[in-house]
C-alpha cells in the first residue's frame, strides 16, 4: 500500500526539497552519499527510521549495534533535511521515507542509476538493539552467511550480489579488512600490500584507518566493485565471497561486463528492500525529528 504519489497533495515539494538537500551535502562530501544510502539499508533489514533514534540513556538503540557503533555516518544531513521538510509541511513527511529517498537521490548524486520510491512508510516508535545485531550481515560473513543474511529478509542471492554493489562508493576502517588483506588467499598480493602500508596487522593499530571499498572508482555509482572481484581486489572478506568459485560468480562476472543488467539488477533489489516490513496506516507516528520519537 506504499505509493509514488504519497506526498503529491499533503506535500508537494517534499522530494525536491531532499533533492536538493543530498546534492548540497554530496558536493560537499562525496562520501556522504555513500553514508546516506547505507543508512537506508541498515535501517531497512523493517523500514520505519528505528535506525534513526538515538537512544543513549538505556543503550537499546540500533546505533549501538556492532555494525552501526562508529561507524554510520550522515545523521546531521538527515536532521537538516528533516527540518526543512518540517517547516514546509509539518508533521508530515516520515523519516522513514525520508531516508528511502536519500538513498535514491544520494546514488543519484554520484552517477549511479534513479528509480521511483514508493513512499508512506511511518516511523517506529521503538528500536531493538538485539535485531540489528542479529539481522545485520558482517564482514566476516562467508557467501552462504550472506545468502541467509538475506533471504531471511525476502532478498535472493542475486539481489544480495546487486546490492553489494554498493560498495561501488565510500570508505571502510581497517578494523573491517584487516583479517582479509594478513589472512585471506583470495586477494591479490600487490593490492593486499598496497593496503597493510595503512593498516597494521596488530589488532588497536590503526582501527579506523581508512580505505576505498571500490579501488578504482571510489566516488562514483558504477560496476567497477564486480570489475574488482575479477581480480581479487575485493576490500572486504565478505565482498570477495561474491567472486570466490561459489554459485554467485556467474552474477558478479555478468554485473561486471554489463552496466544495464547491474543497475537493473541494484534499482530491483533496492525497491525490493524498501518495502521491507514498512509501519502503514496509523501504525506509528510521523516524527517530528527523526532522532526520538515524538
Ligand atoms: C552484503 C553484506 C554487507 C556487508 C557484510 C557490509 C559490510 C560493510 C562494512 C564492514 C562497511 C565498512 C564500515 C566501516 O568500516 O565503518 C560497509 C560500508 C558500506 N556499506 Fe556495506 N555491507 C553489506 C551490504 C551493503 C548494502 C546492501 C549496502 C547498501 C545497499 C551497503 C552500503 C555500504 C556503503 C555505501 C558503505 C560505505 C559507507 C561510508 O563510506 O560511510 N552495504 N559495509
Ligand atoms: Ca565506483
Amino acid at each position: 500500500q506504499l505509493s509514488s504519489t504519497f506526498y503529491d497533495t499533503s506535500c508537494p515539494n517534499a522530494l525536491s526539497t531532499i533533492k536538493s538537500g543530498v546534492d548540497a551535502a554530496v558536493a560537499q562530501e562525496a562520501r556522504m552519499g555513500a553514508s546516506l544510502l547505507r543508512l537506508h539499508f541498515h535501517d531497512c533489514f523493517g523500514c520505519d527510521a528505528s535506525l534513526l533514534l538515538n537512544n543513549t540513556a538505556n543503550f537499546t538503540g540500533e546505533q549501538g549495534a556492532f555494525a552501526n557503533a562508529g561507524s554510520i555516518r550522515g545523521f546531521g544531513v538527515v536532521d537538516s533535511i528533516k527540518a526543512q521538510l518540517e517547516a514546509l509541511c509539518p508533521q508530515t513527511v516520515s523519516c522513514a521515507d525520508l531516508l528511502a529517498v536519500i538513498a535514491r537521490d544520494s546514488v543519484g548524486a554520484l552517477g549511479g542509476p534513479s528509480w521511483t520510491v514508493l513512499l508512506g512508510r511511518r516511523d517506529s516508535t521503538t528500536a531493538s538493539l538485539s535485531l540489528a545485531n542479529s539481522d545485520l550481515p558482517a564482514p566476516s560473513f562467508n557467501l552462504s552467511q550472506l545468502i541467509t543474511a538475506f533471504s531471511n529478509k525476502g532478498l535472493d542471492a542475486t539481489d544480495m550480489v546487486a546490492l553489494s554493489g554498493a560498495h561501488t562508493i565510500g570508505d571502510a576502517q581497517c578494523k573491517n579488512f584487516r583479517a582479509h588483506i594478513y589472512n585471506d588467499t583470495d586477494i591479490n598480493a600487490a593490492f593486499a600490500t598496497s593496503l597493510q602500508a595503512n593498516c597494521p596487522a596488530t589488532a588497536g593499530n590503526g582501527d579506523t584507518n581508512l580505505a576505498p571499498l571500490d579501488t578504482t572508482t571510489p566516488t562514483t555509482f558504477d560496476n567497477a566493485y564486480y570489475n574488482n572481484l575479477l581480480s581479487q581486489k575485493g576490500l572486504l572478506h565478505s565482498d570477495q565471497e561474491l567472486f570466490n568459485g561459489g554459485s554467485t560468480d556467474n552474477t558478479v562476472m555478468n554485473f561486471a561486463s554489463n552496466t544495464a543488467a547491474f543497475s537493473s539488477a541494484f534499482t530491483t533489489a533496492i525497491v525490493k528492500m524498501g518495502n521491507l516490513s514498512p509501519l502503514t496506516g496509523t501504525q506509528g507516528e510521523i516524527r517530528l525529528v527523526c532522532s526520538k520519537v515524538n
